[in-house]
Order: structure tokens, then sequence, then C-alpha cells
């Protein structure tokens, strides 16, 4: 399989790159609309238009935009034989923790949903800096890649 998207590549790179830009834009902005949400009266105005932009991010963006970043970054896997590089092996395993990150903030959006939710604004104020702790680790080890 190595090399075998030969001239396309550097397509599928950029691919990949546009996609992780949108999965990472929904992935940072969710919890924070969660904080808001913790903040709202359940049933309120407030709270039913957060519930509209909550689903729409998960479903229109980040959800699409997950799919896109594994499919392209499997292709390019493939194409380079990377599983002999030891540095995406922390890149995928920091990589799936994000998926299952994704898992729980979807998970929680349908307590929201329901007005279901108990738990507080500083659980998702720190749940907010977790995204964003794996996203800087990521990008150093595709880039650097230190061993
Ligand atoms: C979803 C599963 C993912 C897989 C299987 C994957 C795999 C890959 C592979 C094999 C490359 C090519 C590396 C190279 O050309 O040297 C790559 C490039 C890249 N990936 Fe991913 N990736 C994934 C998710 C992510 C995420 C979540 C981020 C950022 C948060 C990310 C950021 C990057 C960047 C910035 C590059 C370009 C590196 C360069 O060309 O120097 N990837 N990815």
């Amino acid at each position: 399989m190595i090399g075998w998207l030969g001239g396309a590549y550097l397509w599928v790179l950029a691919l990949h790159i546009i996609s992780v830009i949108a999965w990472m834009a929904g992935m940072l902005y969710l919890p924070r609309l969660y904080v808001y949400h913790t903040e709202a009266q359940p049933g309120g105005e407030f709270s039913e238009k957060l519930k509209v932009m909550e689903r729409r991010l998960l479903r229109a963006i980040i959800n699409p935009a997950m799919i896109a970043s594994w499919t392209f970054g499997l292709m390019l896997f493939l194409h380079l034989g990377a599983w002999s590089m030891g540095w995406m092996h922390v890149k995928l395993t920091l990589v799936v923790i994000m998926s299952a990150f994704h898992g729980y903030l979807s998970r929680w959006r349908k307590d929201f949903e329901r007005d279901a939710n108990r738990r507080s604004q500083t659980f998702y104020r720190m749940m907010n800096e977790v995204p964003t702790v794996l996203m800087i680790g990521i990008v150093i080890f595709v880039v650097v890649k230190p061993f």
C-alpha cells in the first residue's frame, strides 16, 4: 500500500488538514456552549436556543468533520506506511482520546436536550481545556516528530 496515493498525496493531506480544522473548531466551541448552558433556565428561551446551536454544531460540523479527518488521515497513514513511525503511535493514541471525548460531548448534549444536565459549570470549564491540550500534543507530534 505504501505510496498508493501517488500524486494525489498532497491533495489528500490538504483535505485532511481542512477537515481537522473544522473538527477542532467544533470541539473547541461546543464545551464553551455547555458552560453557557449551565447558566440558562431549563425550558427557557436561552436554553432552547442553545439546544438548537449545540445540535446543529454537532450534527452539521463536528460529526462529518471527524469522519472526514479519520478517512483522509487513514489514507495518509497507509500511503506512508506510518505504522513503523514512533510519533504516529503517540499521535494516534491522542486522536483516539480526542474521538472518545467527542463521544462524551455527544452524550452531554443529550442530557442538555432532555433538561437533565446535573454537571456543574466548573466541570464544563475544565472539560473545555481537554481538546486544546490534545490538539497541541497532536500537532507537535505530527510536525516536530520528536521520535
Ligand atoms: C483522525 C485520525 C487521524 C489520522 C489517522 C491522522 C493521520 C495523519 C497522517 C498519516 C499524516 C501525514 C503525516 C506526514 O505527511 O508526515 C497526517 C498529517 C497531519 N495531521 Fe493527522 N491524523 C488524524 C487526525 C489529526 C488531528 C485530530 C489533527 C490535529 C488536531 C491532525 C493534524 C495533522 C497535521 C497538522 C498534519 C500535517 C503534518 C505535515 O504535513 O507536516 N491530524 N495525519
